[in-house]
Parts: C-alpha cells; structure tokens; sequence
C-alpha cells in the first residue's frame, strides 16, 4: 500500500474515522445518561420576558430578550410550541456499511431533542457525518442514523434527502407539534465546510429558532455550526456547552502530575494542539496514527505508515520544545505492523526503530502499552483524545483497550479521567468501561481546542448572536 493509497484509506473519515467490514460488536446499545450532555442549564440566566419567534419580528426580540448564549433548557412550552427548532446535532457516528457501531452521539443528543419535543417544536435535525469530498456519497449518508434516532425517541423520525431547498420545505409543511426530521449530511454541499452565507442562510430558511447542540464540532467554524447563527436572524441557543466548558476548565488547573494522550488518525488537525498541551500536562503520550510522523521527523523509516509530510518540522519542534519544558513526550518503544489496511492483514510487532518499507503501523507494541501504562500510574488527571491504533480491527485493538483498561484502574484510584472523540468513546464503549471514566465527552478535537483555551466558532457564533 502506497502511502497516497494510505492517506485515502484513512482521511475521508466515516463517523470520524472508521468505515469498514468486521468491527466489533457494539456493546451498549441502551439509552444511558451521559456524563458531559446536560442539555439543559436552566435557572443560571433569566427567563425572557417575551420570546415568541414570529417571522415579522425575530431579530429585535432575539437583541432584547434571548440573553446571550442562552441554553435551549431555558425555554418553556408556551414559548416553543409549534416552532420550526433547526438543531445542529453531532450524529458523526462510526458506520460498518450502514450498521452503526457506536451510538453515543446518538444517545448524547436524546435529551435535547426530547425537551423539543416534549414542548411541541417541529425539530429539524442537522449534522455531517465524515468528510464527504465532493457531492452526496450513499456512504455518508445520514439514512442510518435516522432508523436508529427513532427507536431512541420511541417516535417516527422522518428523514429528508436534502438539508436546504424544496424537499425540506415541504417536510415542513407536514410536520405537526412534537414531530421530528433529520435531514440529509450538511456536508454534502461544499459550501457548508466553506461558510457560504448564502448557504448558511438557505439551512436556516424554514425555521423559527437555532439550537447547536453539536459539542463535537463547535471548533469548525463551518454553515451549520457558525454560519446559521451568525447570518441568519434566528435566535441561536445553545444546550450544553456550558456544562462541557466547565469540565474543560477543570483542566485549567489540574491535580497534577497530569497526562494528554493524543493518537487517532486527523493529526493534521490535533498536532497543532499539542504545543498548548506542553504549556499544561507534565506527560504527553503520543499515540495511534499521529505517532508515525513523530518517528519519520527523529529521522526513523516508518514504511507506509500514516505521515503527514508537512508536520515533519512541528513534529520536531515540538520535540524540542518538550525537552525544554521538563515534559515527558512518550512515544511507543515498539508497533504492530501490518502488510495492508485490512483486519486480516498479515503483521509483525518491531521495535519502532526498525519499520520495514512496505509495513504500517497499526497499533502499539505490547512493551509500548507497559511503559505508557507505568508512566500514567501515578497521574492524578488523564485527558485522552485517539485511539492508539486501529481499535476497530481486533489485531490493532491491544494498544487502546490496554489503555483504557489503565484509565479504569487509574479513576478508581481517584485520578480524573477525561476521554473525548467520537473514536475515542467508541473504544471505551466497546471495552465496556465508559461507566468508569470520570468524564466522557463527544468531542475529541473540540475538547482539545477548549483545553487549549479557545473560544470555540460554535460557541463564539452563539454568543455574538
Ligand atoms: N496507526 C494508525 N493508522 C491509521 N489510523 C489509525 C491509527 N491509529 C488509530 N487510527 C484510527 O484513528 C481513528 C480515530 O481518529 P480520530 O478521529 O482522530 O479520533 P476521535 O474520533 O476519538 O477524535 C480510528 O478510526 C482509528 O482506526
Ligand atoms: O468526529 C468529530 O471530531 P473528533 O474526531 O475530533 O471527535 C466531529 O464530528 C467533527 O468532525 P470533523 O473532524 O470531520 O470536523
């Protein structure tokens, strides 16, 4: 496998990261309380005096009585009956073909939509799922996700083959108080991840207010996350980021000495994070796919492992700049690798050395697990984004479950245990050990950039509106 072949296979991400024959079976399936959704803050800010949506006059009644970044849970029946709610949800969820094999996401936006519908909102639901590169892809699509919402409501969901445009209106048209629609990945009109306006305004068309509760991807400042609340003159609310912040912020002064494990395979996109990482943690363990470019930029041969070519020199830097900061960076002694991106691949465990051209790595080695399992024991705060190796394929699957098996014990011991990402939680779930987490959150990327201590675009976007 070349590694343009590599990057293919791994990039265009199907419910942030996987899409393929043969995963494990899903474990939990029932509707369980989630630790970091709370969908609703009410009592912390005012209720508003008047906050009918009528079309004449929405934008001064959103100035005057929708105080800033209000939470969803903060509206009454009276106020939400027979209102068009467009939530952005997060239903990024990991597929094999059309079986969806973790439905946390799912689960985490339950309570929201059910206070929408419990108040008599037509709700009509937005999301992406992976990263559709040009146009409508039936792998992508969100069909899957709409039988799964509907046995979770106990209600028909009505899915819509598009997300803006005439198929939308007219589902609207039918759609009584307390009913529910899906629409059609957001992601399939290029001008979503591009923040058209035109486009922003177009999602908002047909409805009277704006609910993100999308955690997962309040740091893309994308139509449906940032356009719609921005652009748009629906009041914008939002339904649980606050309680998400507040978690983060615990972050901002852990009990030490605290670890950031950071693996999975959108390293373009979370190694820029690790630089504020070295600011805060006194570990940083590097994992999954995002530990192939550390070894090709300290001048090691990886084969045809993930790389990202043009993070070689941040990888070094950052390097250096740990070494500066008296921060322990770990990264495996020893992978497994495979001869092909399959489950059934023929592989080999090396020293991380030693990767011989034509390999990839795929997970962590056993004598890798060991040492980052003995360099956790004494942590007293663990926040884990990625998977250490492709979890999903059982040979690949050691690296990660071994480490959530030492977050387990570590959260026992009275450590907290912070895990996010839609992969992430997948893998805590399929190890059966979420319910020993300290914390578990939807967003992987997002809570990185909130540790970092950015104002996330979804959350910014509600604030300004
Ligand atoms: N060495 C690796 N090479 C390629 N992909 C990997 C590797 N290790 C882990 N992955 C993949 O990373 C994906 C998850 O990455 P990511 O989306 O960044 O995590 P999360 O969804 O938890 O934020 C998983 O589907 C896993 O198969
Ligand atoms: O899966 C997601 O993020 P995560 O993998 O960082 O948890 C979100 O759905 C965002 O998806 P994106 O990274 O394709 O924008």
């Amino acid at each position: 496998v070349s590694m343009a072949n590599q990057q293919v296979a791994v990039e265009p991400l199907v419910g942030g990261g996987f899409s393929m024959a043969g995963v494990r079976p899903v474990s939990r399936m029932a509707v369980a309380p989630m630790h970091s959704v709370s969908p609703m803050n009410v009592g912390r800010f005012s209720k508003p005096s008047v906050t009918k949506f009528s079309a004449v006059s929405r934008p001064q009644q959103l100035k005057v009585n929708v105080e800033k970044k209000m939470s969803v849970g903060d509206l009454k029946k009276e106020e939400l009956d027979g209102k068009v709610a467009l939530v952005r949800c997060d239903l990024n969820v990991p597929l094999d073909g059309k079986t969806i094999t973790d439905d946390t996401r799912i689960r985490a936006s339950i309570p929201t939509i059910k206070h929408l519908v419990e108040s008599g909102a037509k709700v009509l639901l937005t999301s992406h799922l992976g990263r559709p590169k040009d146009g409508p892809e039936d792998k992508f699509s969100l069909a899957p996700v709409a039988a799964r919402l509907s046995e979770l409501l106990g209600q028909d969901v009505t899915f819509v083959k598009d997300c803006i445009g005439e198929p939308v209106k007219e589902a609207v048209a039918t759609m009584t108080p307390g009913s529910v629609a899906l629409l059609e990945n957001v992601r399939f009109y290029k001008e979503e991840t591009k923040n058209e306006p035109e486009f922003a305004k177009k999602l908002a068309a047909n409805a009277d207010l704006f609910v993100n509760d999308a955690f997962g991807t309040a740091h893309r400042a994308h139509g449906s996350t940032e356009g719609v609340p921005l652009t748009s003159s629906l009041p914008s609310l939002d339904s649980f980021f606050r309680r998400s912040s507040t978690t983060f912020r615990r972050c901002a002064e852990p009990a030490r000495p605290f670890a950031a494990i950071v693996g999975g395979s959108k390293v373009s996109s979370k190694i820029g994070v690790i630089e504020s990482l070295l600011e805060k943690v006194d570990k940083l363990v590097i994992g999954g796919g995002m530990v192939f470019t550390f070894l090709k930029a300290r001048g090691l041969e990886v084969g045809s492992s993930l790389v990202e070519e043009d993070k070689l020199e941040l990888a070094k830097d950052l390097e250096r700049i740990a070494k500066e900061k008296g921060v322990e960076l770990i990264l495996p002694t020893d992978v497994v690798l495979a001869d092909a991106f399959a489950k059934d691949a023929n592989t080999q465990v090396a020293d991380a050395t030693a990767i011989p051209e034509g390999w990839m790595g795929l997970d962590q080695g056993p004598k890798a697990t060991e040492e980052i399992i003995a360099a956790l024991k004494d942590c007293k705060t663990v926040i884990w984004n990625g998977p250490m190796g492709v979890f999903e394929f059982e040979a690949f699957s050691k690296g990660t479950f071994g480490v959530a098996d030492a977050l387990a014990d570590l959260t026992k011991g009275g450590a907290t245990t912070i895990i996010g990402g839609g992969d992430s939680v997948a893998a805590v779930e399929q190890a059966g050990l979420a319910d020993q987490m300290s914390h578990i959150s939807t967003g992987g990327g997002a809570s990185l950039e909130l540790l970092e201590g950015k104002v996330l675009p979804g959350v910014a976007a509600l604030n300004a509106a």
